[in-house]
């Protein structure tokens, strides 16, 4: 099949995603819920959706080389508006409806998008006429006419961007990791080879839109013919009505964070326990706290849970199941040994490769999934994107993950902390990594986290922030026994804060930057 001048389509997203609807046209692609009630949008309507989205687009002026910024969480209407522009040729930039205006300013000062979408009814937004803005429902798009733009591309390539996700830079300004077609689909199809989920799954995705856990949910669940349950983001912090959606939506997988699970163990270990037809959980972005691992095995016996592990500039780089049962003197969780069609190598501090069991090194990524490089930031590429330690010559590059690992002893990895997140207290170099696994091996304490801030004197001093486990308490000096007792002294954090639960980033990861302040405050 060809398109109008004869030439193959590429394979890109739409491409990848839009398959299984020729062939389960009546099948659910999405369930989501829109007015209160569940709605199912099959894969023929998708697929005539994102032919309508794209002429409504394209009359827009969007085309081959551009950017979209689309400002929304997962929905069918979002997914069939993403679809579209891959097929235009157009990458899109998805935006957390939450992000503040400076921000949204900053990303679309440095993508100059073509048009900016923004869910219908949502408060205008303070910024200035950069670009055109469009508003979506999931009936349809209201868009200005677009202004005719000089085209010089004249054909979708694999290797086009598909899609930028904005991370937080360590310089303060926002980094665009640019991701091709190409890249997004050899993960996607590494994954199937895994596999992740299967056709007759519904896939519970918990993550927000602008994060790329959430792009690979709907990527593989749907590019596998399986159903995409999209949960509504208020939901994560209610229990029963999570419960509900879940149960309602008859999700099979669920797919996010650690930090999800927590509320429904402390709140409804029960209702979690009645959701009968949930087998298998995939998590990502953080390590799952063991003791709570233990507690969701308990509450569902057989569940099934793949560790997702990686940084966006390889979509990820793992997966791993997790042992069923968990060993009880499990410490960490493995990391496996690269997704189906991906090695991981450990480089140590002076370059040279090392895979001699418990020797720790620097996670290089070796795979067909690497990222294009960070929007218009060439330095910041290079600093990542280096020539491969086993042949330099060959112009191969791999990801230079800043993630430190050890191998066991049948060669698969297990992260132990950051090249970055080594912080200097008196001299002394510490894994907070460290610090925090120390204070979680202590029964009562169901989640920790060690942060470094400047005391009075200036010096850096090393805080703990701890949440007990439900209705269980224990005393500072406790813990301070604790890690005098396993770790030296500088190691032991000199102020402790009990907290009923951490803050979390928009992505659901412990916010380290709040619990920081949170610590200066506390001085
Ligand atoms: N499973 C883990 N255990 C522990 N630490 C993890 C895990 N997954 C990441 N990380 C950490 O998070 C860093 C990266 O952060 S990130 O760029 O925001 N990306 C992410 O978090 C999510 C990442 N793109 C991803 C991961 C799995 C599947 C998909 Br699909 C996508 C990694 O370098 C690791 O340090």
């Amino acid at each position: 099949m060809t398109d109008a001048v004869g030439r193959f389509p590429a394979d890109t997203l739409d491409q990848f995603v839009l398959g299984p609807a020729a062939r389960t046209p009546d099948k659910p692609a999405v369930i989501e819920r829109a007015g209160g009630a569940l709605v199912t949008v099959t894969y023929g309507e998708l697929a005539r959706a994102v032919d309508a989205r794209a002429t409504a687009l394209a009359e827009a002026g969007v085309g081959t080389g551009d950017r979209v910024v689309i400002e929304s969480q997962t929905s069918a209407a979002a997914i069939a508006l993403l679809l579209a522009c891959s097929r235009l040729g157009a990458a899109f930039v998805p935006v957390d409806p939450d992000t503040p205006d400076l921000r949204v300013r900053a990303i679309v000062e440095a993508t100059d998008p073509v048009l900016h979408l923004r869910p219908a009814g949502r408060p205008a937004r303070d910024l200035p006429p950069l670009t055109a803005v469009a508003e979506f429902s999931p009936d349809g798009l209201v868009a200005p006419a677009g202004k005719p733009r000089q085209r010089r591309r004249r054909a979708v390539v694999g290797t086009d961007p598909a899609y930028l996700i904005f991370t937080s830079g360590t310089t303060g300004r926002p980094k665009g990791v640019v991701l091709s077609h190409h890249a997004a689909l050899a993960f996607y199809r590494g994954a199937q080879r895994f596999p992740v989920v299967a056709a007759d799954d519904v896939v519970a995705s918990t993550s927000p839109l602008a994060f790329d856990v959430s792009l690979f949910d709907l990527g593989v669940t749907l590019g596998s013919g399986a159903t995409l349950a999209p949960v509504p983001r208020e939901f994560l912090s209610f229990p029963r009505r999570l419960l509900g959606f879940l149960r309602d939506a008859g999700a099979t997988v669920v797919h996010g964070v650690p930090s999800l699970w927590r509320p429904l163990l402390r709140h409804e270990p029960d209702g979690l326990a009645a959701l009968d037809r949930l087998r298998g959980i995939l998590f990502a972005g953080e390590n799952f706290p063991l003791a709570e691992l233990r507690r969701l095995r308990e509450l569902h016996p057989g569940l099934r849970v793949v560790n997702a592990f990686g940084a966006t500039e390889t979509v990820a780089c793992s997966f791993a199941e997790v042992p069923d049962p968990l060993p009880a003197d499990a410490e960490r969780l493995t990391i496996g040994d690269g997704y189906p069609g991906a090695e991981l190598l450990l480089v140590d501090s002076d370059g040279s490769v090392v895979d001699a069991p418990g020797a720790v090194g620097e996670i290089h990524v070796r795979c067909p999934s690497l990222f294009s490089g960070y929007w218009d930031d060439p330095a910041a590429t290079r600093q990542v994107l280096v020539p491969d330690p086993l042949e330099p010559r060959s112009g191969q590059l791999v990801y230079r993950s800043g993630d430190l690992a050890y191998r066991g002893a049948d060669g698969e990895l297990y992260f132990c902390g950051r090249t970055d997140s080594m912080v200097k207290i008196r001299g002394n170099r510490i894994e907070l990594g460290e610090v925090e696994r120390r204070l979680l091996d202590h029964p009562t304490v169901g989640a920790a986290v060690a942060v470094a801030a400047p005391a009075a004197d200036g010096e850096p001093s090393l805080h703990a922030f701890v949440v007990t486990r439900q209705g269980a308490t224990v005393g500072a000096a406790e813990l301070v026994e604790r890690c005098r007792r396993t770790m030296p002294a500088y190691m032991v954090p000199a102020r402790f804060h009990f907290l009923t639960e951490l803050p979390l980033t928009a992505n659901g990861k412990a916010n380290r930057t709040a619990l920081a302040e949170l610590a200066r405050a506390a001085r």
